[in-house]
């Protein structure tokens, strides 16, 4: 029976995780607070940890990278209100393997985890051959190749923006540049590795991801080169590295930037010569393998900070892409809602067709901070929720589908600089820009109307969206908010 530990300071949350997840047949431990998550982490080895972002005693940020410093390859769910989601996001670069986002809903969080328990099954059978000797030492078996490549289905869209990516993946692709790619989390560079990937000459060769994410300095210089047996104390056996299972082919480090400064020495060392030995290791073992990095932050900018080497951040800069953000991807924001719509239909056997008018303009305006990522877990969750033939707004996150209002909410409370009317009421030419001044006339009501809406979606939203809870705190009874979030269209 597999097992899965929950750590979550609210209880209720904790208790209908537990029978609901024992019902599926897993085992399950709980957990109140990050320590005692990070001692049953040790003493009871689950499989799978799911994790609430907001911890009493931490934050979503430090309790992932002490789970992952000590077991990386544990899958870890991040459990997030969606007024979090900017920096939930964030902290998916420290290795988390998905966030699932409250309230939530058991189809999904099943789904979820069994997807994220198959990825490491399939990660360790892999490794298991390896170590095994099945693979033949330097060779890797078919089966190794099929399995480190990931068999997802990538769409590139046709807008002007995907146009010039998809350019110069074409460009770079063929050659044996190392290459670099910048972008916002979830906004695609793993695919973009692959489809460069899937440009060379070694397409037929193996594809081998590894996430820099928060691995340890020992951990790290033996996922990315291997060790002998009895090299460092846990060396049990001996371990083939990412490097030897992609030799011939493609390696990607992903967050190259979060490598532990000693392990970029030897990696830079491998990059110079072509050459390594796994550690504890005599033997040179010679190595013909393309690098394609990615990164977060701008690594001459991390190297400015010694951070990153900078003859490291010189080697791997041979080619650069930058992955545009979805919300800069106009053209093809329902070019991948389609395809996520499509794909999610398909896993789950439902039959829905497209989008009402009100999600593709809430999908047109929203900023998508999580990028592609966000949008398919928001169409998966939509999804299911829907019955009839179009995804409706009702099933869209508050934050999505009232973005427009959140914004507007947001600018009432920042005072923004006024624009130099001047500047704007001369008749337009090519310097000076064509902007609409739409001046609204003050009035009491209308401030009292905006001050009531206010409000109320600051107490929903500081009780998570919970009704009654948002009533008795605004002391009116539940009708009456129900009457007035009608009314705000909330
Ligand atoms: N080109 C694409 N077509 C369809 N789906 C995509 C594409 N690129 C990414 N996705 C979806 O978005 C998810 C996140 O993509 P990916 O892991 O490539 O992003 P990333 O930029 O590497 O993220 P991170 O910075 O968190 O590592 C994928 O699992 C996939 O579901």
């Amino acid at each position: 029976m597999q097992r899965i530990l929950v750590i979550d300071d609210d209880t209720d949350i904790c208790l209908l995780l537990r029978r609901f997840l024992t019902k599926n047949n897993y085992e399950v431990a709980i957990a109140h607070d990050g320590n005692t998550g990070l001692i049953l982490l040790q003493e009871f080895r689950p499989d799978l940890v799911m994790t609430d972002f907001r911890l009493g005693d931490m934050d979503g940020g430090t309790i992932l990278s002490k789970i992952k410093e000590k077991f990386p390859f544990i899958p870890v769910l991040i459990i997030t209100g969606y007024s979090d989601i900017k920096i939930a996001v964030n902290v998916m670069k420290l290795g988390a393997y998905d966030y699932i986002t409250k309230p939530l809903f058991p189809d999904e969080i099943l789904l979820t985890i069994k997807k994220a328990l198959e990825s490491t099954e399939s990660e360790q059978g892999s490794m298991q051959e390896s170590l095994s000797g099945k693979s033949g030492g330097n060779e890797v078996s078919t089966e190794t190749k099929k399995k480190s490549s990931k068999a997802v289905k990538y769409i590139f869209g046709d807008g002007e923006e995907s146009n010039y990516l998809l350019k110069q993946i074409q460009l770079v692709g063929p050659t044996n540049y190392s290459v670099l790619i910048y972008g916002e989390s979830g906004s695609g560079k793993e695919s973009v590795a692959q489809e460069i990937h899937l440009h060379s000459k070694r397409a037929n060769q193996p594809f081998v991801a590894m996430d820099c994410g928060a691995i340890s300095k020992d951990l790290a210089g033996s996922e990315l080169f291997g060790h002998e047996k009895g090299a460092f104390t846990g060396a049990l056996t001996q371990k083939i590295g990412h490097f030897e299972l992609a030799n011939g082919g493609t390696i990607f480090l992903d967050e190259v930037a979060n490598l532990p400064y000693e392990v970029q020495v030897l990696l830079l060392r491998v990059v110079q010569e072509r050459t390594m030995k796994r550690i504890g290791g005599t033997k040179e073992i010679p190595l013909d393998v393309r690098i394609v990095v990615a990164s977060n932050e701008k690594l001459h900018e991390a190297s400015k900070r010694g951070k990153f080497r900078e003859d490291l951040f010189h080697r791997f800069n041979e080619f650069s892409i930058d992955v545009p953000p979805l919300r800069d991807r106009k053209a093809d924001i329902m070019v991948f809602a389609k395809f996520f719509l499509d794909q999610t239909n398909a896993e789950l056997g439902k039959h829905v067709k497209g989008f009402s008018p009100d999600v593709i303009e809430n999908f047109m305006t929203y900023a998508w901070y999580g990028n592609l990522r966000e949008m398919r877990n928001v169409i998966k969750r939509a999804t299911l929720l829907t019955d009839g033939d179009f995804i409706e707004a009702k099933t869209l996150p508050f934050e999505i589908s009232n973005y427009a209002k959140l914004l507007f909410t947001d600018t009432i409370n920042t005072p923004t600089v006024q624009p130099n009317i001047s500047h704007y009421t001369t008749t337009p030419t090519e310097s000076t820009p064509i902007v609409e001044v739409v001046t609204k006339k003050p009035s009491l009501k209308s401030a009292a109307v905006e001050a009531e809406y206010e409000m109320i979606l600051k107490v929903l939203k500081d009780v998570n969206f919970n009704k009654s809870k948002a009533a008795r705190l605004l002391n009116i009874d539940r009708k009456t908010l129900y009457n007035k979030m009608k009314m705000f269209e909330l």
